[in-house]
């Protein structure tokens, strides 16, 4: 069973369509990145996928279940979401990671739910700041709070849009290692938006490429072609291998944007 299928899915907002006519599947032990320019519709297809955003027309099946026929707290066990910037209340670290357990909770937090979030805490190396106010953390830190949360949830889709802006070249690369090992162990599935190419690489064993509106590109490492990259971003680069991996470098100075392509 797909952990996602999307199926022609359609949007707009009052004044602008966004998605038009996108089609694909993420199976459980995906990692699959979808990229694109700024603007291109990325968090607003995984707002569709998270129903805060309502498609007309398309369908969206987590699991075989339409998302539409699943009441809140069900969506909220299946798919654990990072926004672009969480918001947190002023609660601890550790409060705020054990919060991922709530769609679960019936009466009290019970030893299960303070082990699996102790487990996430120790898996991300956040234990010093288990009792630091989560609003007094850097973005970064609180980034990995964001994530440490929706690990928390156990959920079967993960969801993350820009995972790593916020963190330095170390907690990049522990973050998409992470997830990684998560999505192997629990065999779910992990979407992500990124905008580094090269981090995309290490991380998706699939990749959609967006380009207005629909989907440009699907597949594995064999949609990172130069012809590819050069349509969706109007960037020219070229793609080296460096250690047996493709590594996508740009040509300096080559926008194509008002040439002749
Ligand atoms: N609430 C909204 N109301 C109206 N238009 C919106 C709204 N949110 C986003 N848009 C527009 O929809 C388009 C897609 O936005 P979206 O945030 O999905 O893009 P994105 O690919 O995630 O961009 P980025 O890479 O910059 O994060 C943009 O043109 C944006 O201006």
């Amino acid at each position: 069973m797909m952990s996602i299928s999307v199926n022609n899915v359609s949007f707009r907002y009052p004044t602008v369509k966004v998605l038009d006519d996108i089609s694909f599947a993420v199976e459980p032990g995906d990692c699959m990145v979808i990229l694109g320019k700024n603007g291109v519709g990325k968090s607003t297809l995984l707002k569709c996928i998270n129903r805060i955003l309502k498609v007309n027309p398309g369908d969206i099946e987590i699991g075989g279940s339409n998302i539409r026929e699943m009441d809140n707290n069900e969506l909220a066990q299946k798919i654990g979401y990072v926004l672009q910037s969480s918001q947190f209340s002023d609660t601890t670290v550790f409060d705020a990671i054990l919060l991922g357990r709530k769609p679960y909770i019936k009466w009290d937090v019970t030893s299960k739910d303070l082990e699996i979030a102790t487990d996430v805490l120790i898996s991300l190396s956040l234990q010093e700041y288990s009792m630091r106010r989560v609003n007094e953390l850097s973005g970064g830190e609180m980034q990995k709070v964001a994530i440490a949360r929706a690990l928390t949830q156990q959920p079967d889709v993960l969801m993350f849009d820009e995972p790593t802006s916020n963190l330095d070249l170390k907690n990049q690369l522990e973050v998409i290692r992470l997830i990684k090992d998560v999505v192997k162990e629990k065999h779910i599935s992990a979407t992500v938006t990124m905008h580094d190419l090269n981090l995309a690489l290490r991380f998706g064993n699939k990749f959609i490429m967006m380009k207005s509106g629909k989907i440009h590109a699907i597949g594995g490492m064999d949609v990172f072609t130069t012809d590819n990259i050069s349509k969706v971003y109007d960037v020219d680069v070229t793609i080296e291998t460096y250690n047996g991996h493709p590594v996508v470098i740009p040509l300096e100075g080559s926008s194509l944007e008002g040439s002749s392509l």
